[in-house]
């Protein structure tokens, strides 16, 4: 559902979920919430069960139709639907509403995410299968549940989670070691840098966990790597296409 204007609610589902201290009223509440939480899993893990092989791709919010990362998502959008995957964006406008239209252009299954937010504006266009929620946490279930890589665009600090979540389940073994490509070089390299000079070197971060970021600006350098691990995987696991 979606409410414009006067009818928008003055906050949000995870806000009174993440807020209710008033004495006595949360421990009647929030056993309910539970239920609405599961419902949404439910609904996710339903919706998404038959997804095939996909990929989680992040990026701003607020980088319209024009701007080169939303024409960097579309091509990215793109090439990862020819190369055989789904694309899952958190279904908003920007970088995720370009990389939903590449793949939907591309006739691929385009997946739009979407969340209850103060600024919602609905699910974007493109996105061909979409869900929508209202838990932050369990749309972050989602992203990396049905995802074999993650592609990240430039972006702000919705992006910045995205990417240290996916991070830090590969790097405490909490997910497979799925490709994180960050693209955009020039935009990536002051943090790439900080993690290197800073975290690294006061012992916070330990090279091997620095490997697992790939950069590039070569959409098809991304995808391809994507696509390799995949192959590594299935060549590991004993599969052969057609079995
Ligand atoms: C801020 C604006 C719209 C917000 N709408 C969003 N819809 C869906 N998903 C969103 C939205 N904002 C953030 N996200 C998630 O975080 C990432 C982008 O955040 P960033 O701070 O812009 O980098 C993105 O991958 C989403 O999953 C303006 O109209």
């Amino acid at each position: 559902m979606t409410l414009r204007g006067s009818r928008m609610p003055v906050s949000t589902t995870d806000q009174r979920l993440l807020e209710g201290r008033e004495p006595g009223g949360w421990v009647h509440s929030d056993p309910w919430r539970v239920m609405r939480i599961q419902a949404e899993f439910v609904e996710g893990f339903g919706g998404l069960a038959e997804l095939g092989p996909a990929v989680s791709v992040f990026g701003s919010a607020r980088t319209r139709a024009g701007h080169p990362t939303y024409e960097l998502a579309e091509s990215v959008g793109a090439a990862l639907v020819e190369a055989g995957f789904a694309v899952i964006t958190g279904g908003g406008p920007g970088a995720m509403e370009g990389a939903n239209k590449g793949a939907a252009e591309a006739g691929g299954t385009s997946v739009g995410l979407g969340i209850e937010l103060p600024m919602e504006s609905g699910l974007n266009e493109f996105a061909n299968l979409g869900i929508n929620f209202r838990y932050f946490f369990v749309r972050k279930t989602m992203f990396v549940k049905y995802a074999e890589g993650f592609v990240v665009l430039p972006g702000g600090v919705g992006t910045l989670d995205e990417l240290f979540e996916a991070l830090t389940l590969i790097q405490t073994g909490k997910i497979t070691n799925f490709p994180i490509v960050l693209m955009g070089t020039r935009f990536w390299a002051p943090l790439l840098d900080w993690l290197r000079d800073t975290l690294m070197v006061e012992g916070m971060l330990s090279p091997q966990d620095l490997d697992l970021l790939r950069v590039t600006d070569d959409v098809a350098e991304a995808v391809g790597w994507i696509v390799t691990a995949q192959a590594e995987r299935r060549r590991v696991a004993g599969f052969s296409p057609g079995s």
